[in-house]
């Protein structure tokens, strides 16, 4: 058994909740920067762009799969969960990655598809070709594909059943997602501990978390419906149970695409505790809905409801990432007014959701990506930003599947985008060259020399954000308004009162979805007589009356995060 203290190495600081101030950062390893020139990024190039990283203000990267793979997923389809995919590099640089992250105390969460392998993984091959040897019952083989008719099928644009017959094995295997990815037999002891093993070798490598793929389907029975079901909760209470006693400071993320209450049993209890963090499904889709309906009531309600989570866990809040805009966490109703919206051409739908990226999304409105990263950075939870996106990069949905929206980053208005010195035809998939997002236009370079580039705009805002830890770690009340356009909350922090030395706070956060300028009342009884001060330019606003009612006016698709500061001087001194 390995043990390694809670601080991993130079350079990162010393705070067991990192994750809750973080910022993070999904960049797919093969979009992002090619050194070598053979077409596909790699963890060279990475290194290369952790400066502009810091920079923007980034804490901790999200690296979606990098093992060994035949990349028909992705990555999410590992043939080798200990190799590194030779396009991206080795091991080595792996382990330089790290140590260069960590000099820049910028964490690494490495994605972790554990629920199922690729059948060219050799654990599958083994399985298929000897039921008798080791890995005979590594997947969940059946005679015939009548067991859990009653589980769903995922991906519904490619796949008619969870079963698939294996002409080598001569039976049925089970599988989640693509029938090229059987799942793993999480019943069989061997593949639990084999599981652990594979946790072990990159937390060992220094990796600061996992983000748990696809966490609802470790296990099935005839019973539940495959999603979360005791079993797995149980696994997860034991894999947090090892990272805690081996790996302390390490954190695990769940992917579980459910609804609030669901999602927030990843989070496990105080007793026993499972994930340190889960994405937050439900909220994501809303926020799409209230920019085109212009109400605020939907996002109001599930914010409302949010479920209480356990001291020291944190929701992940996305816009976007490297999959589709799902929409399985909506009504039908709300569905198809969002297909409408954001999907009026049927290639930009995949599955239960939209593969597009955010700016297209948006019809490249600035108020919108500024009003959508308003909400991004200040509601409860740590803001998990996509590649790319700081930038406003566009999208080709002529691509199939996913690669839409996962082209490479674009640098610069030179060759490639500055991603590659590669033939252009040799890249991975071609560079963005719409009307509107060409590369010429959306890049990096041109960004960096525009002062109120959507990219420096997307910089300060994180950089208010991180000055005030309230953001992070504070709670949340949704306050009510008149205006059924505008949502309000404020969140609120004790201060920590530890070495951080982080002062107590009150913000207020308001946001206008009405596509015209509106003026709107809301209520605070518990702010009455209380001064408000813009966080940006710290200029003053109208103050909280002796109710608590504070009116304001917004342009159009406009926000404010307002510093609630002390009683008016001339009513302090009554
Ligand atoms: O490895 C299979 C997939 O695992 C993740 O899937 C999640 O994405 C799906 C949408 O593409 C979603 O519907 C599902 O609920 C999720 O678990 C991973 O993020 C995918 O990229 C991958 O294909
Ligand atoms: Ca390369």
């Amino acid at each position: 058994m390995s043990f390694t203290a809670p601080i991993q190495s130079p350079g990162l600081s010393l705070d067991p909740e990192w994750y809750r101030r973080s910022v993070f950062y999904e960049v797919m390893i093969r979009s992002f920067v090619d050194s070598n020139g053979d077409g596909f990024g790699d963890i060279a190039g990475l290194i290369s762009k952790l400066d502009y990283l810091q920079w923007l203000g980034i804490d901790a990267l999200w690296l979606p799969p990098f093992f060994q793979s035949p990349l028909r997923d992705g990555g999410y389809d590992v043939s080798d969960f200990k190799a590194v995919l030779p396009d991206y590099g080795t091991v080595e640089e792996f382990r330089e990655l790290v140590t260069k992250a960590h000099e820049r105390n910028m964490r690494i969460i490495m994605d972790f598809p554990l629920n199922h392998t690729s059948d060219q993984h050799e654990w599958f091959q083994q399985s298929r070709a000897d039921p008798e040897g080791p890995y005979g019952d590594y997947y969940v083989w059946a005679d015939d594909d009548e067991k859990y008719e009653n589980i769903r099928i995922i991906f519904v644009d490619t796949e008619e059943s969870n079963w698939t017959f294996d002409p080598v094995r001569r039976q049925f295997f089970w599988h989640r997602f693509f029938s090229h990815q059987p799942d793993l037999n999480f019943e069989n002891p061997a593949v639990q501990e084999a599981v652990f093993d594979v946790c072990r070798f990159w937390l060992d490598m220094g990796v600061d978390g996992l983000r748990l793929d696809a966490i609802p389907y470790l296990f099935e029975s005839e019973e539940g419906n495959g999603e979360g079901e005791p079993k797995t909760h149980e696994y997860i209470v034991r894999l947090r149970a090892m990272i805690d006693n081996e790996y302390p400071g390490r954190m695990l993320v769940a992917e579980a695409n459910q609804w609030p209450r669901e999602v927030a049993a990843f989070f496990g209890t105080e007793e026993e505790p499972e994930c340190h963090m889960a994405f937050d499904f439900p909220v994501m889709p809303r926020i799409f809905y209230s920019l085109r309906s212009q109400r605020a009531d939907e996002l109001m309600r599930v914010l409302s409801e949010t479920t209480d989570i356990p001291p020291g866990a944190a929701w992940g809040v996305f816009l976007r990432n490297h999959d589709e805009l799902t929409l399985e966490m909506v009504s039908e109703e709300y569905r198809q007014a969002m297909y409408g919206w954001y999907a009026y051409d049927p290639r930009m739908r995949s599955n239960i959701g939209i593969r597009r990226r955010l700016a297209p999304l948006l019809d490249n409105s600035r108020a919108e990506l500024e009003l959508a990263h308003a909400l991004l950075f200040s509601l409860p939870g740590s803001p998990f930003l996509y590649y790319g996106d700081e930038i406003g990069m566009g999208d080709n949905i002529w691509l199939p599947d996913r690669d839409s929206s996962r082209t490479p980053m674009q640098w610069t208005p030179d060759r490639n985008a500055g991603f590659s010195t590669a033939d252009p035809g040799k890249l991975y998939l071609p560079v963005v060259q719409s009307l509107v997002y060409n590369y010429n236009l959306v890049n990096v370079e041109s960004q960096l020399a525009q002062s109120r580039s959507l990219l420096h705009w997307v910089r300060n805002v994180i950089h208010v954000r991180k000055a005030h830890p309230t953001f992070g770690l504070g709670t949340m009340k949704v306050l009510s308004s008149d205006h059924e356009s505008v949502l309000s909350f404020v969140r609120s922090y004790e201060g920590s009162g530890d070495y951080l030395g982080d002062a107590p706070e009150d913000v207020l956060c308001v946001f206008s979805f009405s596509h015209n300028p509106v003026t709107a009342t809301i209520e605070a009884p518990e702010f009455a007589g209380r001064r408000l001060f813009d966080l940006f330019g710290h200029g003053e606003f109208p103050s909280f009356d002796d109710e608590g009612r504070v009116t304001l006016t917004f342009g159009t698709q406009a926000f404010y995060w307002l510093h609630v500061g002390q009683r008016t001087e001339q009513e302090q001194g009554r």
